[in-house]
């Protein structure tokens, strides 16, 4: 099954829109972890085992591995858990690749066969030959930024590019001629629902990944309203921060699991 099949298949049977990022942080990992060699895997392990039946994805952010010694193999060992435990949830690397195409062919053969990713995010701002390497693996999703949830996403991304801000140009290419695949989706924050309502105009029934709600402040219902398609689905709305560090107590599971379940249930009643 592809990325898109398989989250048009979680959406259905885990009535969920919710994304569970995965961004470990040991500053603010709860106490027993504190001299646990393996504790970026088991700290995230713990999370995604408690928080998989909310989740419609799982988003790793490579950084917070790949800034570790021996980080890259937690993560590695993190995905195989993943798709051991809970392999009817796809999991989106978020590494926001993006370089010639020589290059880019490393980076589609780290992210889906390395660590074996149903996805991975990407910045398409070098171009087509870019994308290519990636696009060309039908069965993976490719999820382009196109409008990101930061204040500076202001400072390139809506410049006019005759007659239309560059987002809107980059959502209609990507959705035209970049899809031939089937397996594009697009990052659009959250923190920007007037851009989202303009985006999903534009794309169809295009899975759209959004973070920022929670700990940037994004607001889940306006997600809901301006982003879902007309049968309630097509956005993958992710929580890392509000979900990882519910409590830094002995219950950081348990915490973790009801954000999740809060979160997932507002975005439930937000469709309503
Ligand atoms: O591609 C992303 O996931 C992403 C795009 C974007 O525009 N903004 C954004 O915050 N992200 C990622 O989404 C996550 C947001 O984390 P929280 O703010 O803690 O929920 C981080 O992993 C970011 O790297």
């Amino acid at each position: 099954m592809n990325f898109i099949d398989m989250l048009r298949a979680r959406w259905r049977t885990a009535d969920s829109l919710l994304c569970v990022g995965l961004d470990p942080d040991p500053a603010r990992f709860p106490a027993a972890f504190r001299d646990d060699g393996e504790a970026l895997f088991a700290f995230c392990r713990d999370i995604a085992d408690a928080t998989a039946e909310y989740a419609c994805a799982f988003k790793p952010q490579i950084a917070y591995f790949a800034a570790h010694d021996g980080g890259e193999s937690a993560l590695q060992r993190l995905l195989a858990h993943l798709k051991a435990a809970h392999p009817d949830v796809p999991v989106i690397l978020d590494a926001k690749r993006g370089d010639i195409g020589s290059t880019a062919e490393q980076y589609a053969v780290e992210a889906f066969d390395r660590f074996g990713a149903d996805a991975v995010t990407l910045n398409p701002y070098m171009g087509r030959d870019s994308a290519e390497p990636f696009l060309r693996r039908a069965d993976r999703g490719c999820v382009f930024l196109c409008h990101t949830s930061n204040p500076g996403a202001r400072d390139f991304q809506e410049l006019d590019v005759g007659g239309e801000p560059l987002y809107q140009r980059i959502a209609r290419t990507i959705a035209g001629e970049w899809n031939a695949a089937g397996n594009c989706a697009l990052v659009v924050g959250a923190t920007f629902p007037e851009e989202l309502k303009v985006i999903r105009g534009l794309v169809g029934d295009m899975p759209l990944l959004i973070p920022g709600v929670g700990a940037q402040g994004g607001d889940a219902l306006a997600v809901v309203r301006n982003g879902a398609t007309a049968d309630g689905t097509g956005l993958v709305v992710n929580s890392s921060r509000g979900i990882l560090y519910a409590s830094s107590g002995e219950d950081y599971a348990e915490a973790a699991a009801r954000a999740a379940r809060e979160l997932r249930d507002l975005l439930r009643r937000a469709r309503d």
